[in-house]
């Protein structure tokens, strides 16, 4: 009877759908009686970048073992003889690990996607008994997380990313900026309570969920240029170990461009946006873009303007404090620009950016930080005379710098200072005289 059954079916089902019901049974059978259980962490979740699959990529490094079979290394240091390349994890490539006496095994895996964002898709597997999978959800992973946590916290590279509109992706490079607060040269106080601030606002995240807010921090350097606005913000990510992400805001074509491109942000990061007041959509007037844009519509009718909104003031504000500033913790905001008095009402409304610091012309006490930086003295017979003229000329700490590093010869370089000081100071008289005359 079987046989006759069987050869029936042979007749009737296509040898293709046997084929696809028969590997559709043994995987059904293969996973009820297989023992093995397996979690697959994607590098995205819920439309934002997956927290757990960046501590599982931190972790597993230090996971590698002589079981390992293959390694990604590179460095990007000039090369030393005596330390080894760095190691990460290529795909494919299997790590075991032990943890209280359960065995894991982890893979990297990556497939194309079919989406056009992102064009990889990549995502960790790793398998454990099935007896084990309360244990590994509530002990392992929370292992990894306080590992993971650690190791970012003490992480010798910073990356800075910039957004590339081609592949819509953020690309990076390793950050390597030398300014930390104590090279730069600014008002100590000014130093000080911006160093307490960043302290406080690393340590407060119960304080931000008790009072209903995003855990985000946002400032606004504004000051003439070269008055060190770049120089603080790679202080800011070399003092909380922050990777920057350095929007253009012209690389995103429009609000929900924007979106998607500040959702693919990390956590425990620094969001730049330079030379705001030069984003005209977002830094200006909305009322006066309005009349701007209806002027250009009048005489231009088919100009990309009038076609492509681009980002707008009332987008980023969205995400600064908006429903969409609840994506992501631990996030500093930082917009820089030369000419605050260009900036929307809007931006600068109290609550908006928490913090102004105002980074202006070299004074006596900048001077001297820049004299100890670059010269290596910290007081010499001629400050006297140059404090003197500092309080008559206005002159940027990165002016200051450049004369600094004329020579390495102390004397020489600050009698030549003088004299360029000295040269600012009838320039500026002989400008007033004519302005009076
Ligand atoms: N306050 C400062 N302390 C120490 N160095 C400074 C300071 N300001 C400027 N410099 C020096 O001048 C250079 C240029 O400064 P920086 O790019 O930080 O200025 P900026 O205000 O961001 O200028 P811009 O508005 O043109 O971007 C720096 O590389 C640094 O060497």
């Amino acid at each position: 009877m079987a046989m006759l059954i069987r050869t029936i079916l042979n007749e009737m089902i296509p040898q293709q759908m046997q084929n696809f019901i028969s590997s559709k049974f043994f995987d059904l059978a293969s996973r009820c009686l297989s023992s093995d259980f397996t979690f697959i962490i994607e590098e995205r979740w819920q439309a934002v970048n997956n927290e757990t699959f960046r501590a599982v990529e931190a972790y597993l490094p230090t996971r590698i073992g002589p079981s390992t079979d293959s390694l990604l290394i590179g460095s990007h240091e000039p090369l030393n003889p005596r330390s080894p390349p760095k190691q990460s994890i290529p795909v494919d490539c299997k790590i075991i690990d032990e943890f209280q006496g359960m065995h894991l095994e982890w893979t990297l895996r990556s497939i194309e996607s079919k989406n056009y964002f992102p064009r990889e898709k990549r995502y960790f597997r790793l398998s454990c008994k099935k007896s084990n999978r309360d244990r590994v959800m509530q002990s392992y992973f929370p292992h990894i997380t306080r590992t993971a946590e650690s190791i970012l916290n003490k992480r010798d590279t910073l990356n800075i990313y910039t957004y590339d509109q081609e592949s819509s992706m953020w690309e990076s490079t390793v950050f390597k900026h030398p300014a930390t607060f104590e090279t730069l040269a600014m008002e100590p106080e000014l130093k000080q309570s911006i160093m307490e601030d960043l302290d406080s606002f690393v340590t407060r995240k119960d304080f931000f969920e008790g009072v209903g807010r995003a855990w985000k921090r946002g400032y606004l350097l504004y000051g003439p240029p070269g008055t060190g606005k770049s120089s603080l913000v790679a202080a800011i990510a070399n003092y909380l170990r922050y990777n920057i992400y350095d929007l253009q805001v012209q690389s995103a074509r429009s609000d929900s461009d924007l979106r998607h491109i500040l959702t693919s942000t990390t956590n425990r990061s620094i969001l730049l946006i330079e030379d705001i007041d030069c984003s005209t959509k977002v830094a200006h007037d909305r009322t006066k873009i309005q009349d701007d844009q209806e002027d250009d519509n009048d005489q231009q009718p088919n100009r990309l303007s009038s076609t492509d909104p681009g980002v707008t003031l009332s987008g980023l504000l969205n995400f600064l404090d908006g429903l969409w500033s609840s994506c992501g913790d631990e996030r500093i905001i930082i917009f820089t620009t030369n000419h605050k008095e260009k900036l929307d009402p809007a931006l600068l409304r109290p609550g908006r950016m928490d913090v102004h610091v105002y980074m202006g012309y070299c004074s006596a006490a900048g001077f001297r930080k820049l004299a100890a930086n670059y010269l290596g003295i910290k007081d010499h017979y001629s400050f006297a005379t140059i404090e003197n003229l500092l309080e008559n000329v206005t002159v940027t700490p990165a002016e200051v710098a450049q004369q600094l590093m004329k020579s390495d010869e102390p004397e020489a370089v600050l009698q030549s200072f003088i004299q360029f000081l000295q040269m600012k100071r009838n320039e500026i008289q002989k400008q007033d005289g004519k302005q009076e005359s």
